[in-house]
Order: structure tokens, then C-alpha cells, then sequence
């Protein structure tokens, strides 16, 4: 017989993978704590924005396959594996994990699970948590009742999270004192059947994994983020720079785009959390490089407001900015740590009007920032702009050319902050160009 599996937590991560999970054939119970998130996916609506996710979210409601519930009792009794994907964000008092959430989870997993189950930990956590909460979960299982652990990381991007979880590049199981690399296997039988790689290791080295691969991404944006503050002083071309490199198949090209840097609700707490924790263990040396990493990103954010600030030297108090983009990435409605909104908000805070906006991020950036003017279309927030900013590389933006805007604003200038444009041809058309790795004034 099939297994039965729960998903706790039904946010960016964990919708999916319930999805997903129903998708692969088995009976599935997405559990939240959010009471309104759980009846908007129980109608089979998706509270966020996420390409292919919809249809198999109506798909397996609809079959009864996928259902959501916010009862522990529930799915504790009923289910054979579960899967944690609750959120670990940056702390509001420093710069480590919010383990709260995950210890929560945990808890009343274990309260509430009556036969013999295996729980699995999907949430990106700090190196050490699993065996702490193998502990936790002894501490507060019903007598009788034998839970094991395996910890799982989760790689998906957003954007791709379907994909990625259909068709992940690899699957890590970190294997605790009970072995659950069976149960894991029959799990993820389609994707190994494919030929999916898989790491079989212990919770420590499956921890770090996750931790390891956002860190090395995170480096080689800040990077080539790096030399384009070299190529903004010296000149040179920060994209051919890029291409070179990427030539190079021990380097590649992936990860090289210079821009106004990463966010999103993982590579910023994440580059944190592990400098937080290495602190912890007395390790701080070896992630060092990690604060110039996040340096470097944000002073990306930095050159963008001087940049907009040069360009409309004493005319910024009451300009108009239109601001394209305001998600972390395209094709994504997460705002968490978005470079597009923090620049977005600092130019209003600087005196500018500002208009926003963004294919499917206004309404979450709405909600944190709710003064900025955000626009339902394009072309209503750059008409009578003195400045337009591109900052997510929707493709609709990456299609403009100068003649569709240039009806509109009240001047031709812009900041290409995602490197997306073709910079002369945009100047031969008249426009004051901007863009990263990229020397303002251009000689
Ligand atoms: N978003 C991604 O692309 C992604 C990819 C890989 C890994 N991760 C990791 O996955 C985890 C979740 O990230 P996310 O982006 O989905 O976060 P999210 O904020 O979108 O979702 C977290 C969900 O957990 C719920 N929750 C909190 N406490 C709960 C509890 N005690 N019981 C049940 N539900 C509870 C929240 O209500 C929320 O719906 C994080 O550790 C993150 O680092 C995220
Ligand atoms: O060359 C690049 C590539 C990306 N970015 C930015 O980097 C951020 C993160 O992008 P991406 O990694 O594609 O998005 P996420 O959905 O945050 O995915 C990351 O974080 C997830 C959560 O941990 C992991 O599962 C994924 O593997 C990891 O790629 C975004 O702001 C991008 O604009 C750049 O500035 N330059």
C-alpha cells in the first residue's frame, strides 16, 4: 500500500512539496498553522505565486489526493511520513536562525503521533539541530510509539520549485540513529529510478550541505559583483568579464550575473545563520569571508540609490521614480529581502515619488510597504517618471526597447539594475543609461 505523507508548514517550500508528493501517486495532508492559508489551499488556491504549482494543486484537491488541515491530531494518527517544512528566518534579535518554528513543529509531531512513524526535516536549520531534536522527539513521543528522524534538504528555487522537486539534481538523505534510508528510497523511488544522484550520510553532513550550496552561490554572485565595482571605476565590461569566466568549465557561468545582487527569503538568512552558528562554535574564522560576501551585496543596493541620485542630482524631492520590479526574482511574488523594494523605499524615504511595479509582487510589497504608489500596469508607473529603475528581470522588461516608454516619461534616463538591456542602443536612442559594473557618467 501507498504511503501516507504529511507536509508541516505550507509555505513557499512545503505547498510544493505537498503538491508534489501527491503528484508522485501518494495520499497527502498539508498541515499549516495559518488558519487562512490552509482554507485558501483546501479550495485548491495557491496563496502565492509559483509557474505549474497551481494546476497540480486544483489537480489533487479536486482527486482528494491532497488535502490541508491545521489538526495535528489528524495527521498524526493517520500518516507514515513527515515531512518539516516550517520556516527558519533570520532572528529579529540577531543574525541567526529562528529555530522556534522547527522546535514547535517537532513537538507536537511527537505529541500527537500515535503508531510508529518517520519524520523528516526539510527546513534549512543550523548543523546540529537534527540530532538535538532526535532528542526533542524521544522527550515527547506517546509511550510506545518509535519515531526516527532523516534530515533532507530541500534545493528548490522559486521560480522552478516544481521542476526542481520533480527533477531535483540531487537528493541528500542524512540518516539518524534509527536507519530510515529505506523508507526514504520508497520516498523518492521516481526520482532515483530516473537517476537521480543521491548522498546517503549522516545528519550533520546533510545539514551542511544545504548551508554549503547557498553559501557558494551566494559567493559567486558577490563575486562578480565585486569586480563590477572595479569595472565602475577602471571601465571594461562586467558581462563580457562574466562570459569569459563561464567559458571555463571548472568555473561556469551560472551565478555570474553582476546586478543589484541577491535576496529572497533564503540566501541572506541563510549566509547569516551560518556565520551565526560557526560563532557558536567557536569557528568564527571560517566563515569570515561570508560578512564581506553580504557586504558586497549590499553596497550593490547602495550603488543604486547613488546612481538614482546623481542622475537626478537636486531635482530627487518629488520626482517621480518608477521602479520595475519589486520581487526578489522574476517569476516569483516573494518580496522577503528584495533588493528591488529596499532600494524602492529608500528613494522614498529620500523625498522621491515612487511608483511600482511589479507583475506579481506589489500586493506582498503592499503589505510591508504600503506608501509607495503601486501601479497596475507598466506603462502607469513610468508616465511622467524623471527616472525608471529596472530591478527584476520580469521578461516583459527584458523585452522593452526605448520607443515603448519614451511617450511617457517626462525624461529619458534609466537604471538597468539587473543588466538586462542593450545599454547602446538604449543611449543611441537618446536615454542617460545607468547599469551595474558599468563606469556613470559613461566616457
Ligand atoms: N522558499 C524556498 O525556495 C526554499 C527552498 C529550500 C529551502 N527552504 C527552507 O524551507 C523552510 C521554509 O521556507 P518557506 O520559504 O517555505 O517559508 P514560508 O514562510 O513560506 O512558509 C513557512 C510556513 O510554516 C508555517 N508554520 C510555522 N510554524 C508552524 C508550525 N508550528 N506548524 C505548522 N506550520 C507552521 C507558516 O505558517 C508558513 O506557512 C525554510 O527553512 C527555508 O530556508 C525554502
Ligand atoms: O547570477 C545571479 C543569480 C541570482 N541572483 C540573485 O540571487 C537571488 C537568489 O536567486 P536564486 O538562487 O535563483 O533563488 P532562490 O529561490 O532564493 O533559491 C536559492 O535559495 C533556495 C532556498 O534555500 C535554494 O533551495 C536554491 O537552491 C537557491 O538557489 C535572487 O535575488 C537573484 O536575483 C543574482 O543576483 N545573480
Amino acid at each position: 500500500m501507498s504511503l501516507k505523507v504529511s507536509v508541516i508548514g505550507t509555505g513557499y517550500l512545503g505547498a510544493t512539496h505537498a503538491a508534489c508528493m501527491a503528484e508522485l501517486g501518494f495520499e497527502v495532508i498539508g498541515l499549516d498553522i495559518d488558519q487562512a492559508k490552509i482554507e485558501r489551499l483546501a479550495e485548491g488556491l495557491l496563496p502565492f505565486h509559483e509557474p505549474e504549482l497551481p494546476e497540480l494543486l486544483r489537480k489533487h484537491v479536486a482527486s482528494g489526493r491532497l488535502r490541508f488541515t491545521t489538526s495535528y491530531a489528524e495527521v498524526g494518527e493517520w500518516a507514515d511520513v513527515h515531512f518539516i517544512g516550517v520556516g527558519t528566518p533570520q532572528r529579529t534579535d540577531g543574525q541567526g536562525a529562528d529555530m522556534s518554528y522547527v522546535d514547535a513543529a517537532a513537538t507536537s509531531l511527537a505529541r500527537h503521533i500515535t503508531r510508529d512513524a518517520l519524520i523528516v526535516g526539510k527546513s534549512t536549520v543550523p548543523v546540529g539541530t537534527a540530532r538535538r531534536l532526535e532528542a526533542l522527539l524521544a522527550e515527547h513521543a506517546r509511550p510506545g510509539v518509535e519515531l526516527s528522524l532523516a534530515w533532507n534538504p530541500e534545493f528548490l528555487r522559486e521560480g522552478f520549485a516544481v521542476r526542481d522537486t520533480m527533477t531535483p539534481d540531487r537528493l541528500v538523505f542524512g540518516i539518524g540513529t534509527i536507519d530510515s534510508e529505506a523508507m526514504l528510497r520508497e520516498v523518492y523511488a521516481t526520482a532515483l529510478e530516473a537517476g537521480t544522484p543521491v548522498v546517503v550520510t549522516d545528519f550533520e553532513t546533510s545539514e551542511l550541505v544545504k548551508v554549503a550550496a547557498n553559501a557558494f552561490l551566494a559567493t559567486k554572485i558577490s563575486f562578480i559583483n565585486a569586480f563590477a565595482e572595479v569595472t565602475e571605476t577602471v571601465g571594461g565590461d562586467i558581462g563580457t568579464l562574466a562570459d569569459a569566466l563561464g567559458y571555463d568549465a571548472r568555473i561556469g557561468r551560472r551565478f555570474l550575473n553582476a546586478g543589484v545582487g541577491f535576496g529572497g527569503g533564503c540566501l541572506p538568512k541563510d549566509i547569516r545563520a551560518l556565520q551565526s552558528r560557526v560563532s557558536e562554535l567557536g569557528l568564527s574564522h571560517t566563515m569570515g569571508f561570508l560578512a564581506e560576501v553580504d557586504e558586497i551585496n549590499l553596497r550593490r543596493r547602495d550603488r543604486v540609490v547613488h546612481l538614482a541620485e546623481a542622475m537626478l542630482a537636486d531635482e530627487l524631492a518629488g520626482a517621480k521614480i518608477a521602479v520595475l520590479g519589486v520581487s526578489f526574482k522574476p517569476d516569483s511574488d516573494d518580496v522577503r529581502d528584495s533588493p528591488a523594494l529596499d532600494v524602492a523605499t529608500r528613494l522614498f524615504n529620500a523625498g522621491a515619488e515612487v511608483a511600482v511595479y511589479d507583475p506579481k509582487g506589489n500586493a506582498n510589497a503592499a503589505r510591508r510597504f504600503p506608501r509607495l504608489d503601486y501601479c497596475d500596469s507598466l506603462y502607469e508607473a513610468v508616465d511622467g517618471a524623471s527616472l525608471v529603475l529596472l530591478l527584476t528581470e520580469w521578461e516583459e522588461f527584458k523585452a522593452l526597447q526605448p520607443g515603448d516608454l519614451e511617450p511617457l516619461v517626462r525624461k529619458k534616463r534609466i537604471i538597468d539594475g539587473r543588466n538586462v538591456l542593450d545599454h547602446a542602443g538604449w543611449e543611441a536612442s537618446g536615454w542617460s543609461v545607468a547599469a551595474m559594473g558599468r563606469r556613470y557618467p559613461n566616457p
